[in-house]
């Protein structure tokens, strides 16, 4: 007789090993580390890192969060308030590799006693601006469907594109959405994309491509414009203005 199957689980995993060299480019804002990674830099005294973990642990659906940082990443002990003793659901990773793609792709191979069909989250530390409604409303949305997906955002300006810093081509934005993240997969279909991405030489920059390049088509949830990507310093005065109790903006009203 079959073993009765478990239902699937849900996973978090943090790519928290990137230089942050944007980031440090160009003048710094008052009172920002230039020591520092930008993933630990603070936000109204939390660094960014935790305000992301935070968000998933609101969320009794998640069985872990695995942080996957650079091996010889030593501000997460000084920095981070799930250092050491931390939290039981916390875990470190330190299998950080030389992109987003490969750190990610790292992660998933470190993770112990997983099934095919649990599902796994990928968020960036660089979106500390995510909230545990906006996860809430990601796994509803998907915990169903046949692929997964992510949270996204409809374009909403004038799309041009370049050349020399000048609008060649003005683009018709219909149907254009900015990715966001967590991005949500089953454990060995992620995997699996991944690696293949990865023995073919294709850089991919989001978990979506490497599921699109298998020919799925990953579903899109509104997510929100306070979980936007820090990638340049000045990002810090506007990720502080966001970082509200407005409920429309958390992602409270569904
Ligand atoms: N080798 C890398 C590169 C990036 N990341 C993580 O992927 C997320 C998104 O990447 P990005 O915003 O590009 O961060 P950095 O790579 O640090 O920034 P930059 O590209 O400006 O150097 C971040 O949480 C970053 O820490 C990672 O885990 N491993
Ligand atoms: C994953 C991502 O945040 C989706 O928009 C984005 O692709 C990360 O890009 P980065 O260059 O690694 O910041």
């Amino acid at each position: 007789m079959n073993p009765t199957p478990t239902p699937p689980r849900y996973f978090v995993i943090i790519p928290a090993a990137g230089v942050g060299s944007r980031f440090s480019a160009g003048k710094l804002p008052a009172g920002v580390d230039a020591t520092l990674p930008k993933q630990y830099q603070r936000v109204r005294g939390q660094i960014m890192l935790d305000w992301a973990i935070h968000a998933f642990l609101e969320v009794p659906d998640i069985a872990a969060v695995y942080v996957v940082l650079a091996p010889s990443d030593d501000y997460f002990n000084q920095y981070s308030t799930f250092a050491g003793a931390g939290h039981p659901l916390v875990k470190v990773l330190r299998q950080g590799g030389v992109s987003r793609h490969q750190s990610v792709l790292n992660g998933l191979q470190a993770l112990a006693d997983m099934q095919e069909q649990d599902w796994v989250l990928v968020h960036d530390a660089a979106r500390p601006g995510l909230t545990s409604a906006l996860v809430r409303r990601l796994i509803a949305s998907l915990k169903e469907d046949a692929v997964g997906g992510l949270l996204a955002l409809p374009v909403a300006d004038t799309l041009k594109r370049a050349e020399d810093g000048r609008a060649v081509q003005t683009v018709p934005r219909e149907g254009f959405w900015q990715a966001q993240t967590p991005q949500m997969f089953r454990y060995a279909a992620l995997r699996y994309a991944l690696q293949k991405m990865w023995q073919e030489g294709r850089e991919i920059t989001d978990e979506a491509s490497a599921i699109e390049m298998m020919g799925q088509t990953p579903k899109l949830v509104i997510g929100s414009p306070r979980n936007f990507k820090v990638t340049f310093s000045a990002d810090l005065v506007v990720l502080d203005a966001l970082l509200t109790d407005n409920l429309a903006l958390n992602g409270e009203n569904s």
